[in-house]
C-alpha cells in the first residue's frame, strides 16, 4: 500500500504539469482498451455476479452497460479541463499582478460501493482535473473492478503516463481502507468515502487526512399545498421508484395537511407496489403500516416509503432539518414564492423544485459522469466532476517589487 502511494505521489507530480491534451488524449485511450478489453471485463463481471449475495443488478454488466462506460468516459475527456483555468485576476496598486487559478489537488484515495462503473468514472474524472487516484472497489465488484482498471492502465501505457495515474488496491482486506485513512504514509491528500453508515462510522474515527464524504441520501419530497396532483404524483413516484437503491431515491414523503386527503390517495396510487409507512394522520387517509421512530432516519433502498403529514412549509423544512443527511430534497408547488422559500431554507446540497430527487446525479448535471454526490459541506457540495476536484493556488507575477 505504502508503495502504491509513493508511485501515486511520483505520478501526480507528473499529471499536474502534462498539457490538457494529452490528459484527454489518455481519457480516450481508457475508453478505447474498456472496448477492446470488453470480454475479460464481462468475464470478471460473471465470476462477481455468480457470487454475489446482494444488489446484483447495481454490479451486473452486459454489453450496453459496458458501452455506457465507454462513453461516459469519453464524454469526461470532452470536459473542459479545468487544471489552469484562472478564477480571478487582479493588479495591485504596486504593480503585482495577482490570479487565482484551479490545480489539482494531489492524490485522491476513494473507497466506493460495489458498483464497476465507479472505477472508470472516478479514473476518468481524476484524469480531467490532473489528480492521481487510488481506487478502493466494494468488495463484491473486485474482481470486475480490476478487469476494469487493466484496461484503464493500457490505455494510459499507450498514452504514455506513469501507471502509478490510476492504481487499484488488489484485496478486498478492510486493513487497506484503514490505511488509506492514515494516508499512506503522507501519499494521500484527500480521501473520498462513498458509501453508508458503516463507512461513515470509520471514516469519522480513523481519518487522519481530509475527506469529501459522498455519503447517505435521506432525501425527502415535500408536497406543499399549492401543488398540481398530477405533477405531484408523478414526482413522487419517480423519486421513490425509478431505481430505489440509489443515493437520490426519496425516503420519505411530507404532504401538507390541507391537501392530504385529497392527494394522497392519488399519489399511493402512482407508487404501485411500494410499501408505505405513515404517521396517524396518513394512515387515516390511506391504509398503510404504522411508522415508528426509526422511519424518519432510515435510507431504505428499497421499495418503502415513510409518510408525514406536516403543518405547513416550515414543519416540513423543519422535519428535513433533523432527520435529513444534507444530499437531496424536493418541493412540489406550483406557488413560486413558497418554493424559492424552500430552496433557500433547507440546507442540502441539492434541493429541487417541481422534479425528481433522482436528478441527484452528475451526468444529470452535465459532468458527464460523477465521484458522487458530495454530502458535507466542504470543500465541494453535490455532484463532484473535474472542476470540484482541483484547488487554487496564487500566482503573483511581479516586476521586482519588494515590500516596504
Ligand atoms: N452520496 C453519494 O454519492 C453516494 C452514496 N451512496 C450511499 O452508499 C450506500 C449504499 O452502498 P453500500 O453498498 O451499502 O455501501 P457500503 O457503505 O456498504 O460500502 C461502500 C464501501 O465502503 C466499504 N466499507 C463499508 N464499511 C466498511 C468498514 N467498516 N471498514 C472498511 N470499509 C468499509 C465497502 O467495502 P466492503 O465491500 O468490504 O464492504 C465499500 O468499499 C447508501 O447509503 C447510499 O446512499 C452510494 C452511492 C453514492
Ligand atoms: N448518482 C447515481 C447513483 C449513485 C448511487 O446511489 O449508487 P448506488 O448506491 O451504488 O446505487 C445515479 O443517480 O445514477
Amino acid at each position: 500500500m505504502n508503495r502504491m502511494g509513493r508511485e501515486a505521489r511520483e505520478a501526480a507530480a507528473v499529471l499536474r504539469a502534462l498539457p490538457a491534451e494529452t490528459r484527454s488524449d489518455a481519457i480516450r485511450a481508457m475508453a478505447r482498451h474498456v472496448r477492446i478489453q470488453a470480454p475479460n471485463i464481462l468475464a470478471a463481471n460473471a465470476e462477481d455476479v455468480a457470487a454475489a449475495t446482494s444488489m446484483v443488478d447495481r454490479l451486473r454488466l452486459d454489453d450496453a452497460r459496458l458501452e455506457a462506460i465507454a462513453l461516459a468516459i469519453e464524454e469526461v475527456a470532452a470536459l473542459p479541463d479545468p487544471v489552469g483555468a484562472e478564477i480571478a485576476r487582479w493588479q495591485r496598486p504596486n504593480g503585482l499582478d495577482i490570479a487565482r487559478v484551479r490545480t489539482p489537488i494531489g492524490v485522491i484515495g476513494m473507497i466506493y460501493e460495489s458498483r464497476p462503473n465507479v472505477t472508470a468514472d472516478a479514473a476518468a474524472i481524476c484524469l480531467r482535473s490532473g489528480n492521481a487516484i487510488i481506487l478502493r472497489s466494494g468488495s463484491e465488484a473486485l474482481r470486475s473492478a480490476r478487469a476494469i482498471h487493466q484496461a484503464l492502465a493500457a490505455g494510459l501505457a499507450q498514452a504514455g503516463l506513469p501507471a502509478g495515474a490510476v492504481q487499484i488496491v488488489p484485496t478486498a482486506d478492510r486493513a487497506a481502507v484503514g490505511m488509506m485513512l492514515e494516508g499512506l504514509a503522507g501519499s494521500i491528500d484527500l480521501i473520498i468515502p462513498r458509501g453508508g453508515k458503516a463507512l461513515v462510522e470509520r471514516v469519522s474515527r480513523e481519518a487522519r487526512v481530509p475527506t469529501l464524504g459522498h455519503l447517505e441520501g435521506l432525501c425527502h419530497t415535500y408536497v406543499h399545498l399549492s401543488a398540481d396532483p398530477d405533477k405531484a404524483a408523478s414526482i413522487v413516484a419517480n423519486a421513490k421508484m425509478r431505481r430505489v437503491s440509489v443515493c437520490g431515491s426519496t425516503e420519505t414523503l411530507l404532504i401538507d395537511r390541507s391537501v392530504a386527503a385529497t392527494l394522497l390517495p392519488q399519489i399511493a396510487a402512482a407508487l404501485g407496489d411500494c410499501e408505505l409507512r405513515g404517521d396517524a394522520e396518513a394512515r387515516s387517509i390511506v391504509p398503510m403500516a404504522l411508522a415508528g421512530d426509526a422511519d424518519w432516519t432510515t435510507e431504505y433502498l428499497a421499495p418503502i416509503l415513510a409518510v408525514r403529514i406536516v403543518d405547513g412549509i416550515d414543519d416540513a423544512i423543519a422535519h428535513i432539518a433533523r432527520y435529513g443527511t444534507g444530499h437531496t430534497e424536493a418541493i412540489v408547488a406550483e406557488d413560486p414564492a413558497a418554493a424559492e422559500y424552500f430552496l433557500d431554507s433547507v440546507d442540502s446540497a441539492i434541493v429541487i423544485w417541481n422534479a425528481s430527487t433522482q436528478f441527484a446525479d452528475g451526468g444529470e448535471f452535465g459532468f458527464g459522469a460523477e465521484i458522487g454526490i458530495a454530502t458535507g459541506k466542504l470543500h465541494a457540495r453535490g455532484p463532484v466532476g473535474p472542476e470540484q476536484l482541483t484547488t487554487f493556488k496564487y500566482l503573483v507575477r511581479g516586476t521586482g517589487q519588494v515590500r516596504p
